[in-house]
This record gives structure tokens, C-alpha cells and sequence, in this order.
């Protein structure tokens, strides 16, 4: 059981890669929830010299490394977002390592006695649900994903679809939720849910 004390919870974040998680994030860190951000886990388990990139390195090669040692992340971005076997691989050395590094940032966040927001845009597909008290999705139909995928990545079309494409549909996150964030429209509207969403939390 993730509640500690009355008023405090354990919220799941998800939705579909450039869905809005951040923003929605943002928001909430702005109004006293603790962030885990599972995007920023997986870079602290692949930092340079840990074990977690020298695993990579032996898996994917010197190709994927950088002079200062650091991980190429376009390089293994390029190789992983389309291939579902070396996807797979490179989610079985960092999964584990991310969810050592989130468990210990959530119980020192409720340890503030404050709601804990955890950011895990595969929560789903990494069936992590039975890890937070409710799960809230940000939705944007398909074709915004894409849209504003492109335009904050500049990617190619091919690029931003097959990053969606490596995830669960948004459509099927957006019935598994508790709660659904619509962020379809403007920031204005998304901020105006999200003030009345954390009403029972601040
Ligand atoms: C492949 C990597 C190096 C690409 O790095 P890059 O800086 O280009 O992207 P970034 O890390 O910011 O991820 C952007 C988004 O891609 C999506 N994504 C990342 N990894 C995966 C994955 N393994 N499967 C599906 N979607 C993914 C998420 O929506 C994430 O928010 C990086 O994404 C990575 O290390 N992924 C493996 C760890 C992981 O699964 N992270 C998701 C946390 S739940
Ligand atoms: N309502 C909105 N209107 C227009 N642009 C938006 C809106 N919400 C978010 N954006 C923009 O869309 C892009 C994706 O948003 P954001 O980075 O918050 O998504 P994310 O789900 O965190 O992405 P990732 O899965 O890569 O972490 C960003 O450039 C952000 O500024």
C-alpha cells in the first residue's frame, strides 16, 4: 500500500510520448506535488562510468558511446525505436536500474508528506499500475502526438511514428486511466483541468 498518513497518495503520470507529461508535470511541481521523473532516472542509470552504460556498450558497441564517455542517445535512439528485440534489450538493463532510482525518490518524497507524482511514460506497458494509487493519462489524439513530436524534436515523420508506434496507443491508455488530462487543446485550457483537478490534493 503506497498511502502514507490520510491526505497523501502515490499518482501514476503517463500518456503517450509528447503527450504533455512534462507540462502537466510542471504544473503540479508548481503546486507542491513531488515529481519522479522516470525520462530523468533513465539518464541517471546510464550515466557516464555506471555499470548501467557499460552494459549498453557491450551490448550495442563503441557506436553508441561518445568521446567524453557519455551515451550517444540519438545514436541508440535510432537503433531501439525501430527494432522491438534490441528495444527489448536495452529495457532490460535500464528498467531495473530506473526502478530502484524512482522507488527511492518516492519514499523520500512522501516522507514530505506530500502527494508524490510519478512521470513513467511506459507505466502501462511496464505494468506499474499496482504501483500508484490512480493513474492519470494527458491525451492528445495521434496526430498532435505527432505534430508536436516533430515540431520539439525536429523529426521526420518516420522518425516521430515510429517512436509512437514503440508504445502502447494512446487510445488504450486513455481507457485504462482513473483520470484523463485533455491536452488537445490550449495551455490555457490544460492548466484550467489541471486547477481543478489537484483541488483535493493542495
Ligand atoms: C533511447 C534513448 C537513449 C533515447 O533518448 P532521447 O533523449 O532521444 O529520448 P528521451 O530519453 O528523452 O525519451 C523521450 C521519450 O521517448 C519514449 N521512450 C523512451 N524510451 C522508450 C522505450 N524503451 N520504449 C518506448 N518509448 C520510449 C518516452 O515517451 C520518453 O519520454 C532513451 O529514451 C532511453 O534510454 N530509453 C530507455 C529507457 C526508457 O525506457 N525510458 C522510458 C522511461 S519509462
Ligand atoms: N496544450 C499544448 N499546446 C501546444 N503545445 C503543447 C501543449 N502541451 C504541450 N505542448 C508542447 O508539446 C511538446 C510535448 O510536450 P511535453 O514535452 O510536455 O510532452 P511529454 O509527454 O513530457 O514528452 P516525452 O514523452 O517526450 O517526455 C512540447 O514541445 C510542449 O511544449
Amino acid at each position: 500500500m503506497s498511502k502514507v498518513g490520510v491526505n497523501v497518495t502515490v499518482i501514476g503520470l503517463t500518456g503517450g510520448i509528447a503527450s504533455g507529461k512534462s507540462t502537466v508535470a510542471k504544473y503540479l511541481a508548481d503546486n507542491g506535488f513531488i515529481i519522479v521523473d522516470a525520462d530523468i532516472a533513465s539518464r541517471k542509470a546510464v550515466e557516464a562510468g555506471s555499470s548501467g552504460l557499460e552494459e549498453i556498450r557491450t551490448v550495442f558497441g563503441d557506436g553508441v558511446i561518445q568521446e567524453d564517455g557519455t551515451l550517444n542517445r540519438k545514436a541508440l535512439g535510432e537503433i531501439i525505436f525501430k527494432d522491438k528485440n534490441q528495444r527489448e534489450k536495452l529495457n532490460a538493463i535500464v528498467h531495473p536500474r530506473v526502478r530502484d532510482i524512482m522507488e527511492a525518490e518516492k519514499e523520500a518524497g512522501l516522507a514530505l508528506d506530500k502527494p508524490v507524482v510519478m512521470d513513467i511514460p511506459l507505466l502501462f506497458e511496464n505494468r506499474l499500475e499496482h504501483t500508484v494509487d490512480e493513474v492519470w493519462v494527458v491525451y492528445v489524439p495521434k496526430e498532435v502526438q505527432i505534430e508536436r513530436l516533430m515540431a520539439r524534436n525536429q523529426l521526420s515523420l518516420e522518425e516521430a511514428v515510429s517512436r509512437v508506434s514503440s508504445q502502447l496507443s494512446i487510445e488504450e491508455k486513455k481507457q485504462k486511466a482513473d483520470k484523463v488530462i485533455d491536452n488537445s487543446g490550449s495551455l490555457q485550457s490544460l492548466y484550467h483541468q489541471l486547477e481543478l483537478l489537484i483541488q483535493p490534493y493542495v
